[in-house]
């Protein structure tokens, strides 16, 4: 089958530093794939190279099996569009129509389609950044992509706008368009696609979905007497499945059996202030895969 998109052992070098590092790729038909890492990671160059606007250094590129360049099938938003501020959003929209031989009464569709129509005749410098934004997403989908890629497209939005976004890129996915998107923002894709990316210094480091890249739950167990606890049930359970953190012990084990732990920590002695079943954290996942700051990511 030929993949909406399909890279192997793709790599850009600029000079002694490597941006995209052997990077394997692969978006099947109708998914939402985010495309997450921190700033600098090398998500913009890869989506540039999967557009044929960089060229790879080493590896391949395939978008529905075809080499990069031929974009029949495909909407991007790599950066802000080039849209005339004194021209209404429509009039822009029907001069980038006629610009690629599209027909223009696509304009009307695009518009209504990202929730525009109402400020189509409007200028365009009278536009929201989130207007702009999706904007940028209704030219990208000029020419009814089968496979649309966005870079960073909440990039600068307020909540509002993010949400707006959001809503936008799923209906489209529901109506079976491929999204290719990138994010720093760990909530983001979390709260959009179907399966997630992790890059980091140029490398796919994982690759899965938010579900199983939360690896499940964890006991969480509160005491004031963390170091004894911490060894009983190291032994009891596993050294690997226990980490220690401030005054509680996070422990990978199935949350049914957090009535015997109770039980067994209260026989040793050991009183147990709280214990609760809780959700890994995207962001704690992205840590531990990276090494990165988590600052750097929201
Ligand atoms: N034209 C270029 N020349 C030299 N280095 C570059 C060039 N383009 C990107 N880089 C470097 O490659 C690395 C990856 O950049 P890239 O823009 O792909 O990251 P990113 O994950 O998209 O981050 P951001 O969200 O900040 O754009 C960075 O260290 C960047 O400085």
């Amino acid at each position: 089958m030929n993949l909406p998109v399909d890279t192997d052992e793709l790599t850009k070098r600029y000079g002694e530093h490597l941006a995209v590092d052997r990077m394997k790729l692969t978006v099947p038909p109708g998914e939402i794939y985010g495309f997450l890492g921190p700033n600098g990671a090398g998500k913009t160059t890869t989506l540039r190279m999967l557009l044929g606007l960089v060229r790879p250094t080493s590896g391949s590129v395939r978008l529905f099996g075809r080499p990069p360049g031929d974009l029949d099938g495909v909407g991007a938003l790599i950066e802000s569009p080039g849209f005339y501020p004194y021209l209404s959003g429509s009039d822009n929209l029907e001069v980038l129509a006629r610009y690629s031989g599209t027909d223009p009464r696509r304009v009307g569709e695009v518009l209504a389609l990202v929730d525009l129509t109402d400020r189509g005749k409007d200028r365009y410098s009278t536009y929201s950044l989130g207007m702009k934004q999706r904007l940028g997403v209704a030219a990208a989908l000029l020419k009814d992509p089968r496979l649309l890629i966005l870079d960073e497209p909440t990039n600068g939005l307020d909540p509002a706008g993010m949400a707006d976004m959001r809503v936008l890129i799923r209906r489209l996915g529901a109506e079976g368009c491929t999204v290719l998107l990138s994010s720093h923002l760990l909530g983001e894709v979390q709260q959009i696609c179907d399966r997630v990316g992790i890059v980091s210094r140029g490398r796919l480091v994982a690759e899965n979905t938010v579900a199983e890249l939360r690896g499940g739950t964890v006991l969480h167990i509160e005491t004031d007497e963390v170091l004894r606890a911490a060894d009983l049930v190291r032994h009891w359970i596993g050294a690997e499945n226990v980490r220690a953190s401030g005054t509680g012990l996070d422990l990978t084990v199935d949350p049914e059996r957090a009535s015997w732990l109770n039980r067994e920590l209260v026989t040793e002695g050991i009183p147990v202030r709280e214990l609760h079943v809780r959700e890994r954290d995207l962001e704690q996942v992205f840590f531990e895969l990276t090494g990165e700051v988590a600052g750097h990511v929201g």
